[in-house]
């Protein structure tokens, strides 16, 4: 039998999102997450879709090695647990891959101390990614573990856009410079886009909007990223759920000379307080929408800001792409906000870009178009799935390492 499943892991700070796929067909078997892991009221949502069956359990879980011997249990109870021979590999999503990885990479001792020297430069993800993958190993010590990063698709960046302007000898000896996040999804859904195109990835440029709890955008020309807007770490660009994108670099010395903070203060007040939560207390869209529409100025302003900045770097990626055969919204908030997309477009039709109020409103599954008919640029709804673009990868490179042996 030939084994045809993988199993994809995508580790979060405090939560442990998985799904399990059979790669002959793409389908998914399994999926579910294990929220709130470190408090005592994690909590552990599987499905098979093999059966059908939903199961919710809460409780502790620890850290992240327990959160996934849970999760092997529960795909043990349906059949599919890690055992398996028909399991081929498992995949994880690894946030931060620096410059060295421009690929996916099975896992070995020499991956494992590269993601652990990259730790500094995401302390919220690299640690989990870590435990992930030693655990997935330990469980099945003989199956091919691959690491698949959110870097990856930004290291063809240009060094006009990857380099930051401070003293370069300085960002060399710290590397220093902007490595971006998000790169899954933004290859998947330009590459997604392209097709609703009907045309060819290296044929079309894109703006991709990918708007979750983290937020990024990316300029997509012919396939390969050009620009994008999260830098050294996943706390530059746009305004996020709880990070605040860009500030002024001297905010933070002003805090500390003048406020007396910490750098963890600052780490914890730009990461975890700022964005939608800080701004007017809820870091959900469609609670932010409806306080709007009962009139919450807080949240007016807030929405605001977040479509201000939006639309900034709606401008710059025009700017640096100079042509733009389409826009992509992705995500949670992309892919259902019609609210926020309408308010990034309006005012721009000087630049072809405009939203059908009928098309962007109603709603629908696959990737779909939200512009007038005849428009300059396409403007789409492109769902991703970043789990989906983690199991092809990992799936290509074991059966590649396969055809090598
Ligand atoms: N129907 C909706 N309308 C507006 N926003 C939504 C809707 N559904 C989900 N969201 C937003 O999507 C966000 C989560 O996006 P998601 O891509 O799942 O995030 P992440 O993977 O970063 O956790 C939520 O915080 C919420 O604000
Ligand atoms: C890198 C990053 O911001 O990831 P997430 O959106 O999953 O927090
Ligand atoms: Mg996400």
């Amino acid at each position: 039998m030939t084994a045809t499943r993988v199993l994809v892991l995508n580790s979060g700070s405090s939560s442990l999102k998985y799904q399990l796929l059979d790669m002959r067909d793409s389908s998914r078997l399994a999926t579910g997450l294990v929220e709130r892991i470190g408090e005592r009221t994690s909590r552990l949502k599987h499905t098979a879709l093999t059966t059908g069956a939903t199961r919710e359990t809460t409780g502790p879980v620890t850290d992240h090695a327990a959160a996934l011997k849970a999760v092997a249990e529960e795909l043990g109870r349906d059949g599919l647990g890690l055992d398996s021979p028909e399991l081929a590999a498992i995949g994880h999503r690894v946030v931060h891959g620096g410059s060295s990885f421009t690929e996916p990479a099975i896992v070995d001792d020499a991956v494992l101390a590269e993601i652990e020297r990259l730790v500094p430069l995401a302390p919220l993800h690299n640690p989990a990614n870590l435990t992930g993958i030693r655990t997935a190993r330990s469980l099945r010590p003989d199956l091919p573990q691959v690491a698949v990063f959110d870097t990856a698709f930004h290291t063809t960046m240009p060094e006009s856009a990857a380099r930051y302007a401070i003293d370069v000898s300085t960002a060399d000896e710290y590397r220093i410079r902007r490595y971006g996040f998000h790169g899954t999804s933004h290859a998947y859904v330009s590459r997604e886009t392209a097709k609703l195109l009907g045309k060819a990835p290296q044929d079309v440029n894109v703006i991709v909007l990918h708007l979750g709890n983290g937020a990024s955008a990316s300029a997509v020309r012919g396939g390969r990223c050009v620009d994008t807007s999260m830098g050294l770490t996943p706390l530059e660009g746009l305004v996020m759920g709880t990070r605040s994108g860009d500030v002024d670099p001297a905010v933070i010395l002003h805090l500390a000379r003048v406020g007396g903070m910490s750098t963890d203060e600052t780490d914890t007040l730009l990461n975890k307080k700022s964005g939608l939560i800080g701004l007017c207390g809820d870091n959900d869209m469609r609670e932010i929408r409806r306080r709007v529409d009962e009139g919450d100025e807080q949240a007016r302003l807030a929405f605001d800001i977040y479509i201000h900045r939006l639309k900034k770097y709606i401008g710059a990626y025009y700017a640096v792409l100079g042509r733009v055969d389409a826009i992509a919204f992705t995500a949670g908030v992309g892919e259902n906000a019609a609210a926020v997309r309408e308010a990034a477009l309006a005012g721009l039709e000087e630049l072809g870009l405009a939203v059908d109020a009928g098309l962007n409103a109603a709603r629908g599954d696959g990737a779909r178009i939200v512009s007038p008919e005849g428009a300059r640029v396409t403007v789409a709804v492109v769902p991703t799935d970043e789990e989906l673009e983690i199991a092809t990868q990992t799936y290509a490179l074991v059966g590649a390492s396969h055809d090598l042996t």
